[in-house]
């Protein structure tokens, strides 16, 4: 088991209603990079105000930071957090062929949702803009079917599709040290060593999808993604960069 990375707090709570709100609570009070993992969460959410749905033994993080930059590059930290996702899950198994990277923030394990992450951030009137990446992982049991959205990718858990038994606290500590090498990476070199990483793990890359926004659907290729991390997707109508959908296959 690998050693915890050095600079970085952690905080192990029996039961929570969210790690996002124990960081919120917390991130006044912490001077370093802190992960904060729940056993148990009363009120998990995800993105775009879904339920979460967290069987007893998976993984529920959040990790709550300072970075000292502008908010568009804060958010890039989706990717980084992506990144080390794949590797502490590579870390586990020992395989990467079953695991993929779905824009923007999901992990995918033989074609299903494994993982997903969701950030929260705000600016605050120093100019600081207080980061936190809630994660939760499927590690042995996937929620029903019926609790996801229509048209969604079912879920699945790492213990049923490769056998891998891992405890929270044993991915956490791999997740850790992952992240902490990622981060190091976008932090020395920028978001183009990121980029690159990402799209060589990217689902459907090059293939047609559907991005959903707010107001529109669109259909087309998915070309790549761009240096704010913007999906390009190429549809009929020409080449849209967009930042915030979610996307079926
Ligand atoms: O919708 C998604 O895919 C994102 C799910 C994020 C869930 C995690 S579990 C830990 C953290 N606490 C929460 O309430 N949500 C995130």
């Amino acid at each position: 088991m690998s050693a915890w990375p050095a600079g970085y707090g952690r905080h192990i709570l029996a039961s929570v209603d969210s790690t996002l709100n124990e960081a919120a609570r917390l991130a006044s009070k912490l001077a370093a990079p802190t992960w904060i993992l729940a056993h148990e969460q009363t009120g998990a959410r995800g993105r775009r105000g879904r339920a979460w749905s967290m069987p007893k033994g998976n993984f529920a993080a959040t990790l709550t930071m300072r970075p000292n930059e502008p908010p568009a590059i804060v958010a890039l930290r989706s990717f980084v957090a992506s990144l080390a996702l794949f590797d502490a899950l590579v870390d586990c198994t020992g395989r990467a062929e079953p695991f993929a990277l779905k824009w923007p923030n999901d992990v995918l394990l033989n074609g299903g949702k494994l993982a997903g992450i969701l950030l929260e951030s705000s600016t605050q009137p120093d100019g600081t803009t207080p980061l936190s990446i809630g994660i939760g992982v499927n590690l042995v049991a996937a929620p029903s079917k019926d609790d996801v959205e229509e048209g969604a990718l079912a879920p699945v858990d790492l213990l049923s599709e490769t056998g891998a038994r891992v405890t929270p606290e044993e991915f956490l500590e791999l997740l850790a040290v992952s992240y902490a090498r990622w981060e190091n990476s976008f932090t020395t070199y920028g978001f183009a060593p990121t980029r690159e990483a990402w799209l060589a793990r990217a689902a459907r890359l090059g293939e047609p999808i559907r991005a959903r926004t707010t107001n529109d659907e669109l259909f087309g290729t998915f070309e790549t993604i761009d240096d704010d991390g913007k999906l390009i997707l190429l549809t009929s109508s020409g080449r849209h960069a967009i930042p915030a959908a979610d996307v079926f296959f």
